[in-house]
C-alpha cells in the first residue's frame, strides 16, 4: 500500500517544555515528505500543573485512574492541544480537512514497565471533536500488552529518515536527548536496535530549575563555568540502568538530581552534562556494530556542553557526532514528526515497534483510533 497520508504529530515530551506540532506526508513507509513544524511552549503556571499531575500519578495502579486533579488537567492538555493545532493550520493555511490524521503522544505522567503500565494523559476523543481531524492517540499500550517497554516508538521513524543518509554515514546511531534519551541504532545491513539511553536534560533542568528559578542551563552556560566531579559522575554511571544487560525504558523519576548543597550549582551542571553525554556511551555497548555517526536531535544538542562531551568520547571510537540539523533534519520537531509517521502506520495497521526497539515479543501496531465525527 503506498498511499500517501498528510497527517499532523503532536508531542508533549517529558522535559515539560511545551506541544511540538509538526506535519508529514508520508505512506507510513519509505516516503516521507516534511512539512511545517512550530513549537508552542507551556507557560510557567502550566508547567507547575504538570509536575504536580507527575506527583499525583504515582498512586496509578489502573491506567485509566485520574487521581487528584488530573482528569481536569487531562481536559485542559488536550484543549492547549486542540488550540496549537488551530493555530498551526492557520499560520501555515492548512484547512483540516487536508489533513488525514492526527498522531497524539499526550503527556507520560507514569511509565512503570515492570508493571506493564504506561500513562498517557490526553482525551483523543475530545481532540477529534475540538480539531475536526480523525485521532490516532494511545499509541504504547498495545507494545506493553505483547510485553513491550512501551517506549520507544521513535525508531522506526529514525530508521525511514536514515535510509535518505549517505551508506559513508553507516552504521549510523540517532540519538534524542529530551528529558531522557532514547538512541536508535541502524547498522550497515539496516537492522535496528533501539532502547532508552539514560537521563536526558531532566536531571540539568531540575538541577538549575532549584537554584536559580530557570527551567534549564541555556546554551550550557552554567556547565561551562564549572568542572566534572567524578565523585559525582561515577554514582550516576554505576547506576545499575547502566550496569545491566537487560534494556528497560525509563520513567522521568527513575534518575534523581544531586541534594542541594552536596556540590555547587556550576560543578553540578557541569557534571550532569556530562553524565548526559557519558550515559549515551555506557548504553550503546549493547549495539552489535559500533556507530560511526552520531545524529543528535532533541533539545540537549543545543547545550554545547553536552555536544562536547559527545564529541571528545566519539573521537575515541573513531565516531562522530553531528547535530541533526546539520543533515537536513529538524532536530526540534523529530519526535513530533514521528508520532504523524506512528499515526500513519497505524492507520495501516503497520507495525509501531519489534523485537530489537522495545523488546515486544513480535512487530506490533498500536493506536487508538477516534473518528472526527
Ligand atoms: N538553548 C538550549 N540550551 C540548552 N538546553 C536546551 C536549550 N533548548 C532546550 N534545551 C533543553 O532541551 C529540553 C527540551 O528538549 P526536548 O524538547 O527534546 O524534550 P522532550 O521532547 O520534552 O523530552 P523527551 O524526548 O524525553 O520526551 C529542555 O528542557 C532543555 O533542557
Ligand atoms: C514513556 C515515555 O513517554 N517515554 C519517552 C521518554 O522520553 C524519551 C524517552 O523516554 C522515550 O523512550 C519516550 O519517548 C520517545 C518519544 C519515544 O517513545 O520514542
Amino acid at each position: 500500500m503506498t498511499e500517501l497520508l498528510r497527517a499532523i504529530g503532536l508531542m508533549s515530551g517529558t522535559s515539560l517544555d511545551g506541544v511540538d506540532v509538526a506535519f508529514l506526508a508520508t505512506d507510513g513507509q519509505s516516503s516521507v515528505t516534511r512539512g511545517p513544524s512550530m513549537a508552542f511552549p507551556y507557560d510557567a503556571a502550566f508547567r507547575e500543573r504538570l509536575k504536580q499531575g507527575l506527583e499525583e500519578a504515582k498512586s496509578i495502579e489502573n491506567r485509566d485512574e485520574r487521581p487528584g486533579n488530573l482528569a481536569e488537567l487531562e481536559r485542559d492538555q488536550t484543549l492547549l492541544h486542540a488550540k496549537a493545532v488551530r493555530e498551526f493550520l492557520s499560520q501555515n493555511n492548512i484547512l483540516p480537512q487536508d489533513v488525514h490524521v492526527i498522531g497524539f503522544h499526550g503527556q507520560t505522567v507514569l511509565h512503570r514497565p515492570q508493571k506493564a503500565l504506561t500513562v498517557q494523559i490526553g482525551d483523543g476523543a475530545l481532540l477529534a471533536r475540538e480539531t475536526g481531524i480523525d485521532v490516532v492517540y494511545d499509541m504504547r499500550a498495545n507494545d506493553m500488552v505483547h510485553g513491550g517497554q512501551g517506549a520507544p516508538l521513535v525508531p522506526v521513524y529514525h530508521a525511514a529518515l536514515a535510509a535518505g543518509l549517505g551508506r559513508d554515514a553507516f552504521p549510523v546511531c540517532f540519538v534524542n536527548i529530551g528529558g531522557i534519551s532514547n538512541l536508535t541504532a541502524i547498522d550497515s545491513h539496516g537492522e535496528i536496535t533501539a532502547f532508552d539511553s539514560g537521563p536526558g536534560n531532566t536531571l540539568i533542568d531540575q538541577w538549575v530549575e532549584a537554584h536559580t528559578g530557570q527551567a534549564f542551563d541555556a546554551g550550557g552556560e552554567i556547565a561551562a563555568r564549572g568542572t566534572v566531579r567524578s565523585a559525582l559522575t561515577d554514582r550516576y554511571l554505576r547506576h545499575r540502568f547502566f550496569t545491566a544487560n537487560q534494556r528497560v525504558s525509563l520513567d522521568r523519576n527513575d534518575f534523581s538530581p544531586p541534594v542541594k548543597g552536596e556540590i555547587g550549582l556550576e560543578d553540578g551542571a557541569r557534571s550532569l552534562a556530562h553524565v548526559t553525554a557519558a550515559a549515551i556511551f555506557a548504553s550503546v555497548r549493547h549495539v552489535r556494530e559500533k556507530p560511526k555517526t552520531y545524529v543528535v536531535c532533541g533539545g540537549g544538542r543545543l547545550n554545547p556542553v553536552i555536544m562536547g562531551d559527545m564529541a571528545m568520547i566519539a573521537a575515541k571510537e573513531e565516531a562522530h557526532v553531528v547535530n541533526a540539523d546539520e543533515l537536513g533534519l529538524n532536530g526540534d520537531s523529530m519526535e513530533a514528526e514521528a508520532w504523524a509517521y506512528l499515526a500513519v502506520r497505524s492507520l495501516k495497521g503497520l507495525p509501531l515497534t519489534f523485537p530489537g526497539t522495545t523488546g515486544v515479543r513480535a512487530p506490533v501496531t498500536g493506536g487508538v483510533l477516534v473518528k472526527a465525527e
